[in-house]
């Protein structure tokens, strides 16, 4: 099911096809960064972050726009906070038979979940009757949730694996909570980690202003060449990988790590976080150093094992490309548009890099930042 998923909804073509979503979002997003910029107040990156990938979600996913939508206006960012709470934390009808369940009932767990997932569920339900309402699409203008209705109506009684609709509706929920919180989380580290380093960000800056010049306008096909802001995501990724613990594993047979003998069917967390900033591995490796991939070979496509952020094997982030790609444009675009200053008062040391700890992990406080218009 993943491989025919992996084929039909995540291959190069398919991320390709979706380029004019992710750089119209992208220039509406400097759209509104620039209203903002003549007023020279701090602005809410985290928040436009998270609606950027919001929106570009939704309009691949459902052809919808995220704005002014029913899930608009934080709504969005609460359910999938909350959808994410509940699959980080522990649940112990998962461990413990029938004690669990009582457990879980008398804390709440079990309330809070089941209207996290009905909020899902009947939101989902929604866009997929609305597409079986509007009938086929052509095929260069499907969208994520036609492609599978389109899967589940091919299928014949002699395929292995027969798609419904709670399959269609366990995928949403997977890009969903997977492909929206994720790039946004890094895309407010990477600037974080730049504001609290005028260098890097005056080096990245340069690269990209004398990359694009004054063509005032920055696509996907120039990203490409621009390597040290390959090197900032990197670093970034390396510091503070959304995903801390991967997904988790279970083994198949009886195996050894280092001294440790482990059972068949253990289940296994591999803490990406600590392996980024294994000093072991890594010279200083608290510090932000994008430099320190120069000639290094070490990539993020999970052969690595120093850097996982994508996690690798079976179950690596079918999304690598797409999240790649929003995160290099976005950044690219909030980079060579705008210069970034700090509040008034506020010094680089002073920017809050405490983490919020849930099934991702994010920067606890918003990243406030003021914008100012580069002049061409
Ligand atoms: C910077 C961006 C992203 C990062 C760092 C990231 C990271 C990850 C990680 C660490 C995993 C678990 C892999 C493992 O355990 O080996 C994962 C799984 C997943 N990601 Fe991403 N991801 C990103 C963007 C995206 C995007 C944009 C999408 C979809 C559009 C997406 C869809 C998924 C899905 C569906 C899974 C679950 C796969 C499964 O159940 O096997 N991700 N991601």
């Amino acid at each position: 099911m993943r491989k025919i998923c992996v084929a039909e909804l995540f291959s190069m073509k398919r991320v390709q096809s979706f380029q004019s979503v992710r750089e119209e979002e992208v220039d509406l997003l400097i759209e509104s960064v620039s209203g903002s910029a003549t007023l020279a107040n701090p602005i809410d990156l985290s928040k436009c972050s998270f609606s950027l990938t919001a929106s570009i979600i939704f309009r691949i996913v459902f052809s919808k726009q995220f704005q002014g939508s029913e899930l608009d206006n934080d709504k969005l960012q609460k359910l999938v906070f909350e959808a994410e709470a509940m699959l980080g934390s522990f649940c112990n009808s998962d461990f413990l038979p029938y004690v669990g369940k009582v457990i879980d009932w008398f804390t709440g767990f079990h309330t809070r979940l089941e209207s996290s997932f009905h909020e899902l569920d009947s939101f989902f339900q929604r866009v997929i009757e609305d597409h079986l309402d509007s009938g086929p699409t052509k095929d260069d203008e499907e969208d994520i949730v036609d492609v599978l209705l389109r899967m589940e109506k091919d299928q014949t009684q002699n395929d292995a694996i027969q798609l419904t609709k709670d399959h269609i509706k366990a995928i949403l929920k997977d890009i969903f909570i997977a492909g929206i919180d994720t790039p946004a989380i890094n895309m407010i580290w990477a600037v974080a980690e730049l504001a609290r380093k005028p260098t890097a960000m005056k080096k990245a800056q340069n690269e990209i202003r004398s990359c694009v010049g004054k063509k005032g306008k920055l696509t996907e096909n120039d990203v490409s060449k621009l390597t040290y802001l390959n090197m900032v995501i990197k670093e970034t990724l390396r510091l503070h990988p959304p995903g801390v613990l991967l997904l988790p594993r279970e083994t198949m047979s009886q195996i050894k790590i280092g001294d440790y003998d482990i059972n068949p069917k253990t289940r296994i967390a591999v803490n990406v976080w600590a392996i980024g900033r294994d000093p072991d591995i890594w010279d200083n490796p608290k510090e932000f150093i994008p430099e320190r991939f120069i000639d290094n070979p070490i990539d993020l496509k999970g052969q690595h094992f120093e850097l996982l952020p994508f996690g690798g094997g079976r179950r690596i982030c079918p999304g690598i490309n797409m999240g790649m790609t929003v995160l290099e444009l976005a950044l690219a675009n909030l980079l060579y548009f705008f210069d970034w200053k700090l509040p008034i008062g506020m010094r680089e040391i002073d920017i809050d890099m405490e983490e919020k700890v849930s099934l991702t992990v994010g920067k606890k406080t918003s990243l406030m930042l003021i914008p100012i218009k580069y002049n061409m």
